[in-house]
């Protein structure tokens, strides 16, 4: 492994809460471990306490009295920004404009006093691991804004931090560049085992980047999990609202089968359960020949999505299912269809309050 390969740090949050001064409570008390090299993605929608979070544990913001934040077991609660060796990489970038790239990559080795010699080596391995070799010479300001994201990583490793903090990093570049560079910041990630904690609203990065995802939800943590779990077992109906396409019907259950109006669907669990809100993802309904499957329905509409083509079916008293079907032979609307699921395929959430 190259010399820049890090040695992360473990994290842990204990009961920590976050109230702003104006009364607005941005994080209920959570408590959290990451193991070191881990990546870690925190998810949510606007506004539900992510960037909070991770200011808490880069030393940007306190946490209310009784929240403790420690690294390897150090308490590191009231330890500055400074002091804690993490790097930060943010939406917009806070390079230095007028410097030039290679400059910017070394700007903390150099303040940190590192001898040229071993600023200049670092650095030239840093513009190769991040791709971006034939820049180091280009001022910041004449860079693209996934170049300019790839020195703001660069820079963010260079000093070898503990721990990589990552809010956003991504969103300010268009689709097809977010998608190449989410790929080779996996790679770099994985190649650094620095412990890395990520903060997106998109579910696609979190899925693709995160070893566990923590889904927030008004200021508090909704689940934990790895993408699989949080994909295909979520905690309730926000999660599964959340992450992917989900299909939520309510509908009282009877010897082991759900109880709708086009047909009895089995499940795997909920005895003793009268009713229940059941998720099913639409990629898991297999579409067969009207008759063949205890639910049918009506293609209502098809759209194609390149991989696949979804359907919104019609079943019995207008409800409607979204199905994924693979593209080979076209759906029409208006078609009746029969729809199998698998037992195991049915999710049962939590009744709703
Ligand atoms: N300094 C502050 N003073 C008062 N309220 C704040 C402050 N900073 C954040 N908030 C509020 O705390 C809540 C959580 O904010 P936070 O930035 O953690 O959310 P987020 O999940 O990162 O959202 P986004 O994705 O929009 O950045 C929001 O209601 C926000 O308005």
């Amino acid at each position: 492994m190259s010399s820049t390969a890090g040695h992360g740090a473990s994290v842990r949050i204990e009961t920590c809460g976050k109230t702003f001064a104006d009364g607005t409570r941005a994080l209920e008390p959570a408590t959290l471990d990451i193991a070191r090299g881990e990546t870690l993605v925190l998810l949510g929608p606007s506004g539900c306490g992510k960037t909070t979070m991770l200011r808490i544990i880069a030393g940007l913001e306190l946490p209310d009295a009784g929240g403790r934040v420690s690294f390897d077991g150090n308490d590191m609660t009231s330890v500055p920004i400074e002091r804690r060796n993490v790097g930060m990489v943010f939406q917009s970038y806070a390079l230095f404009p007028n410097m030039s790239v290679a400059d910017n990559i070394g700007y903390g080795l150099k303040i940190r006093g590192m001898a040229r010699e071993e600023r200049v080596s670092r650095v030239a391995e840093l513009v190769a691991l991040t791709n971006i070799s034939g820049l180091e010479n280009r001022r910041v300001d004449q860079l693209s804004g996934g170049q300019r994201q790839r020195v703001a990583l660069a820079r963010a490793v260079a000093i070898r931090p503990g721990i990589l903090l990552l809010d956003e990093p991504l969103t300010a570049l268009d689709a097809a560049l977010r998608d190449r560079l989410r790929g080779e910041l996996n790679r770099l990630l994985r190649a650094l085992g620095i412990t890395t904690i990520y903060v997106t609203h998109d579910q696609s990065e979190a899925m693709e980047l995160g070893d566990r995802i923590v889904v927030m939800q008004k200021g508090a943590i909704a689940q934990i999990g790895s993408p699989r779990e949080i994909y295909f077992k979520p905690r309730n109906r926000f999660v599964a609202e959340f992450i992917g396409a989900a299909n939520i019907i309510e509908a009282p259950i009877e010897d082991g089968h759900l109880v709708l109006p086009g047909g009895r669907q089995p499940i795997g669990g909920g005895a003793g359960q009268a009713a229940a809100v059941a998720m099913i993802r639409p990629e898991t309904i297999q579409v067969v020949k009207e008759g063949a499957a205890p639910l049918s329905g009506t293609i209502d509409s098809v759209s194609f999505i390149g991989d696949r083509q979804r359907m919104v079916v019609r079943g019995a008293s207008d409800r409607f299912l979204t199905v994924d079907a693979p593209n080979a032979s076209r759906a029409q609307a208006g078609e009746r269809i029969g729809l199998l699921i698998a037992p195991e395929a049915v999710r049962l959430l939590p009744p709703e309050n």
